[in-house]
């Protein structure tokens, strides 16, 4: 059973240190990261390539050993193997066997995870619903998209109904109709009480579905809190008109200036790229592949 007092993780000063050949120093992958997810929170980790989002990911599940301070996944210490029976990963490149279809590919990762019978044929089909991919089950997945291949793993992540989601770059490769789709199924974990920990160059989407963002750059920990009080500009305002053909701006501008304030943009509102795109993909009845 899971502990219920503890936090979902907590990593404590971690250092990672790989060698260099620069006159035999060491390098400082991740340098004395501590963070901490709560249950049920979604927590990404953002930061330029090589800033050691995926160092720390893989010293949390145990695949690297720290070389110095902690890490916990629901209070076990992650080096020991109670920490992962709890805990799925989606590898940044999962690798699969491409002449596996859907089914039996989480066939075998069931079964590694000890699952059998009946027990595992309902789980794979709860799964193949989760991610849409009921259709294409028999396919083999060396015909699959990068979308349709990332949901697999997505699937395989989840397979032993974990407490806590790891996910390396979720939507790599995907285009905006499939990673909007595995955005959904984060949302979809988080309503069933399960904590997501992930990291993603998709600055957008992580805004959208994190409660909590870190932000790494160079190994180091420079930012860390909810995207609210991240994001929020507390000296400004926001106020968006509708149903006004022509405006005075002087008239406004005098308002505001009266009122203490200055204005500073003035402007119609814009839809995101991403927004424009799955409109036309909406219009086009473009269906996920
Ligand atoms: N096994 C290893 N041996 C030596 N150096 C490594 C090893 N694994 C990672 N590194 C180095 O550690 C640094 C952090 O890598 P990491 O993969 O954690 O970054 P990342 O933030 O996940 O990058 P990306 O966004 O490109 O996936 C990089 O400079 C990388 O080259």
């Amino acid at each position: 059973m899971v502990n219920v007092t503890e936090a979902a993780v907590e990593i404590k000063d971690l250092v990672k240190t790989y060698p260099s050949s620069f006159r035999r120093k060491t390098f400082r992958a991740v340098d004395e990261v501590s963070l901490r997810i709560q249950k049920g929170e979604v927590y990404g980790l953002i930061g330029p390539n090589g800033s050691g989002k995926s160092t720390t990911m893989k010293a949390l599940l145990g695949l690297v050993a720290p070389t110095s301070g902690e890490c916990r996944v629901f209070g076990y210490d992650s080096m020991k193997v109670d920490a992962r029976k709890y805990v799925g990963f989606l590898p940044e490149n999962p690798y699969f066997y491409k002449h596996q279809t859907a089914v039996e590919t989480l066939k075998f990762y069931g079964k590694l995870c000890g699952m059998r019978g009946k027990q595992l044929e309902g789980r794979i089909r709860e799964l193949l619903e989760l991610v849409s991919l009921e259709d294409a089950k028999d396919r083999r997945l060396g015909g699959y998209s990068k979308g349709m291949l990332q949901r697999v793993g997505l699937a395989q992540a989840l397979i032993q109904d974990p407490q806590l989601v790891v996910l390396d770059e979720p939507t790599a490769g995907v285009d905006p109709v499939g990673s909007r789709q595995i955005r959904d199924l984060i949302f979809k974990l988080k309503e069933s009480g399960v904590t997501v920990f992930l990291c993603s160059h998709l600055l957008e989407q992580v805004q959208e579905v994190c409660d909590q963002v870190g932000i790494l750059f160079n190994g180091k920990m420079v930012m860390q809190g909810s995207v609210d009080s991240l994001t929020a500009v507390s000296s400004q305002r926001e106020i968006l008109v509708e149903g006004i053909e022509s405006m005075d701006m002087e008239q406004l501008e005098s308002m505001l200036t009266k009122a203490g304030g200055k204005l500073i943009e003035c402007s119609a509102p814009r839809k995101s790229l991403e927004n424009l795109f799955l409109e036309i993909a909406k219009q086009s009845g473009e269906e996920a592949r």
